[in-house]
């Protein structure tokens, strides 16, 4: 697992920050009081960053952030004053960024500032830009972000590359470029990746201001004019980064059901809808219908708390059990799964193991222990539309419920019961 390293000597703000750090960041961090006990901890772990105090009591003159950067760990400085010698110094020495700490928000920014910079590990920024020394100069600033890079030295590359990878987050575009601009370029891509996908910065040089603006128009997200400062340009990739991460967060938010968090059933219409289009071709695919039985019961003897506690203990094993599966809570005590299986025997095995595997668990709300079982229809995804496949699966649910729950039934014609217990 990843390590974060800070170093801070002040008892107070190493409280807040710890606070802060449990908070936001989903890793392990090590606090340090000193430089001496910095340099300690750093012969041991491997550190992805570090958050460190300029001036420390052993180590008066920023040399935490020497100690640091001869480590090779990316650093943002925590400062109570800095003046414009202190600043260009610790840019020159390479620290990420600097946070002064001069409101009760400061430590909030460093933390978060570290939360994004761990994200932005796993993201790709894709700079196309006919000119290399510019492109190396953004390698350069985007590398110190932690961001991985790739490049383009044309319109045309640029889109191929775009269409083919899926994992580039950013495109950062000089408007000028052979084969194709930056506004074609952005409207291109555009009409294939939304505003949650990929975030756009387009480049323009100075004294053409309006270029800017027909880059937002042509759907960037911002602009930024040449030549700029790297402190700039960071400002600009980070705040455009955050921005297209809580675009994710909330459309995430709008997919998935507030109680259990697995899919809601529009999310699950939306693309079930699509896997029969585009993947039923290519696998044999099935579509479970799950609904807990009695549980009006259960909620009239253990409580309504008790009734939401079995629907979400049910969701996470419903997603533990079946990965990389789509899982949805339909409403209610009702479930829905479209999953792959060799063929009818195989979906049926697959579902039956399930159903066996809540009926033996126990569940339990306030030390009380509940028994649960499940009733679960199943339909074969043929070439029929999904609210067809969807009305097969019911039938067969209806039937299980029919003769005596705890049981899975496979649509056929007719609906008749395969397996029963
Ligand atoms: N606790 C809780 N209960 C819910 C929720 N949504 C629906 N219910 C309850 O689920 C119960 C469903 O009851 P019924 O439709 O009669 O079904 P059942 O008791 O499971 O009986 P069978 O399905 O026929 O086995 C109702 O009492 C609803 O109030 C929820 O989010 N939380």
């Amino acid at each position: 697992m990843q390590r974060v390293i800070i170093v801070e000597d002040s008892k107070v703000v190493q409280q807040v920050l710890r606070h802060l750090a449990a908070q936001w960041l989903e890793i392990e961090v090590d606090f340090a009081w000193s430089l001496r006990e910095a340099a300690g901890l750093i012969k041991h772990h491997k550190y992805a960053l570090a958050l460190v105090d300029l001036t420390l009591p052993d180590a008066p003159d920023g040399e935490v952030v020497k100690l640091m950067m001869k480590a090779a760990i990316p650093t943002v400085v925590l400062t109570s004053a800095i003046d414009e010698y202190k600043r260009l110094q610790m840019i020159e020495m390479g620290v990420i960024d600097y946070v002064l700490k001069d409101n009760r928000d400061s430590y909030l920014y460093a933390i978060k500032l570290l939360a994004q910079l761990l994200r932005n590990q796993g993201s790709k920024v894709l700079v196309a830009d006919d000119s290399k020394t510019s492109r190396n100069m953004m390698r350069q600033m985007l590398e110190q972000l932690l961001y991985q890079v790739v490049e383009a030295a044309d319109g045309e590359e640029a889109l191929e590359m775009l269409c083919e990878d899926n994992s580039i987050k950013l495109l950062l575009t000089d408007f000028a470029m052979p084969k194709m601009d930056g506004f074609e370029l952005a409207k291109a891509i555009r009409h294939r990746r939304g505003r949650d996908e990929l975030a756009i910065i387009g480049i323009s040089a100075s004294g053409s201001q309006s270029l800017s603006a027909k880059f937002i128009k042509y759907g960037a997200n911002d602009f930024l004019i040449k030549p700029f400062m790297p402190e700039e340009f960071h400002c600009r990739v980070m705040q455009t980064m955050e921005q297209l991460n809580m675009i994710g967060k909330i459309k995430d938010a709008a997919n998935r059901d507030y109680l259990t968090n697995l899919y809601n059933r529009r999310y699950f219409y939306q693309q079930a809808q699509y896997k029969l289009k585009h993947d039923s071709k290519k696998q044999t695919l099935f579509l479970a219908m799950l609904d807990i039985d009695y549980f009006k019961q259960i909620n009239d003897t253990y409580g309504h708390q008790a009734g939401d506690e079995v629907l979400v203990s049910l969701s996470s094993l419903l997603q533990q059990h079946f990965p990389e599966t789509l899982t949805a809570r339909l409403g209610g005590e009702e479930f829905a799964v479209v999953f792959e299986a060799e063929d009818n025997d195989d979906a049926n095995e697959l579902m039956d193991e399930f159903r066996f595997f809540i009926s033996n668990r126990m569940f339990s709300f306030a030390e009380q222990p509940i028994a649960v079982s499940i009733s679960i229809g199943i339909a074969a995804v043929n070439d029929a539309a999904l609210e067809h496949v969807i009305q097969q699966a019911d039938l067969a649910l209806y039937d299980a419920k029919g003769q005596g729950r705890n049981q899975v039934v496979f649509f056929v014609e007719q609906v008749q019961c395969i397996d029963e217990i």
